[in-house]
């Protein structure tokens, strides 16, 4: 199944910098490792702003809740999920 994600980070401003890096090091490592595996199809940033909108591709909303969970970021993340299927105009064939 397919799912729109909008995740807007809001890190505390108390938070030491070297923590931040670390958490952002991090989330970056899972993020690449989540993209290889097919499972996080797309990641962009919303220009202007400390948010992405992704697209991942995962077996349910379980699946796609306990993904969201492992990253070092979602204490510190407002997430908005939305649930994707076929648009009947589609040209490609791998939407689902
Ligand atoms: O910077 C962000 O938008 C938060 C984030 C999600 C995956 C990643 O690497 O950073």
């Amino acid at each position: 199944m397919l799912f729109k994600v909008s995740m807007t980070v809001r890190l505390p401003h108390t938070m030491p910098a070297a923590e931040a890096d670390r958490l952002k090091a991090t989330e970056r490592a899972i993020a690449q490792e989540l993209q290889r595996s097919g499972k996080w199809r797309h990641l962009w940033r919303v220009a202007g702003r400390y948010a992405n909108v992704s697209i991942f591709d995962v077996a349910g909303n379980a699946e796609l809740h306990d993904l969201l969970l492992t990253l070092p970021l979602f204490p510190y993340m407002d997430i908005e999920v939305e649930a994707l299927c076929r648009h009947p105009s589609s040209i490609h064939d791998d939407d689902r």
